[in-house]
């Protein structure tokens, strides 16, 4: 990683080869092998099975900033070139202050005309998140949306009624095992889909017509051939009313693929193909080892959870 994001800062993966090319198997560390067994589908499905028909070609994408200074902030804006900015908020109990000074930068890089979301991950009480979201609706000069301000659907719903801000879920979709608690209880106007953890791209829309909320697609901090597979689920579902927080190759200090999703003039491309990774760039960052070790045991383990012989060496 660049920077560190979601308390890592070194990104490992596999990738699988399979008739229809490529896929990317890319659970977090902490996430247990029956959770990880959805992002495998994922990665099976690209690599076997393609993905539906896209409907558009080009996705709007908003610069991702992480937790850095207001002067870094404002660079990371500046030189994406994108008119939407997602914000990461919330790192520690006392980051008000500092959170508001980010947003100030933001905007002041974005100007009047951008829009600004921020992400809690989910760290806010019913109270603090009222609080805290007014406090930065102001520095931030508006709000497009909050997402996850609160770990549950019945915070969530509360903190919604409470603000005139959109509350956008995420956690609770892809955490959840009925996405479709999320929109019954009023919990959200915007669902945040991923179809990375959520086991591919038909998966993915099936969710995403069940939430009956605009979908934002957001990545899980893939290189470009699972990255692939969430411009393809954008690419496809049948309307697309905000930017997509696909922009996070950026956060990777280096790619697999030669010729990496570049975000142009604030979109990237849908792909109709998996990318193929590059033979030098897959030695270069291959792990060895214990952490070889440990992903051949937990991609053996997995494929065992669902039925299947475990992978080739
Ligand atoms: O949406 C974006 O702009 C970037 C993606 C992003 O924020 C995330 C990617 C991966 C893990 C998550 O903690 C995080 C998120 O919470 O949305
Ligand atoms: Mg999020």
């Amino acid at each position: 990683m660049t920077t560190r994001f979601r308390g890592i800062t070194v990104r490992e993966g596999a990738v699988l080869r399979g008739p229809n090319g490529w896929g990317e198997f890319c659970p977090f560390d902490d996430y247990d092998d029956a959770v990880a067994a959805t992002w495998l589908a994922t990665a099976v499905e690209q690599c076997t099975r393609g993905w539906p028909a896209p409907v558009r070609d080009l996705i709007p994408i908003n610069c991702t900033v992480p937790v850095v200074d207001p002067v870094r902030a404002h660079e990371i804006v500046a030189k994406s070139g994108c008119g939407t900015a997602k914000v990461k908020v919330a790192d520690h109990p006392a980051s008000l202050g500092e959170d508001m000074a980010r947003l100030e930068a933001v905007r002041d890089a974005l100007g009047p005309d951008g829009r600004i979301r921020i992400d809690a991950n989910a760290v806010w009480d019913v109270d603090t998140a009222v609080h805290h979201i007014r406090e930065m609706a102001r520095a931030a000069g508006g709000l497009e949306y909050v997402e996850q301000p609160c770990r549950t659907i019945e915070e969530l719903a509360a903190v919604r009624r409470k603000v005139d801000v959109r509350i956008a879920a995420d956690e609770s979709i892809r955490r959840a095992d009925n996405p479709l608690k999320v929109a019954v209880a009023g919990a959200a106007d915007v669902a945040v889909i991923k179809c990375t953890p959520l086991g591919g791209v038909r998966r993915a829309m099936q969710v995403a017509e069940a939430t009956s909320l605009p979908v934002v697609v957001s990545s899980a901090l893939e290189t470009s051939v699972g990255l692939a597979a969430q411009l393809a689920l954008a690419g496809a579902l049948p309307e697309l009313d905000f930017a997509c927080g696909l922009g996070t190759l950026s956060l990777l200090d280096g790619d697999i693929v030669r010729d990496s999703f570049a975000v142009v003039d604030g979109f990237l491309p849908v792909p109709t193909q998996p990318p193929t990774p590059d033979p030098e760039l897959l030695d270069r960052y291959a792990l060895t080892g214990e952490r070889l070790t440990w992903w051949q045991r937990r991609l053996d383990r997995v494929l065992g959870l669902q039925g299947r012989p475990p992978a080739a060496p």
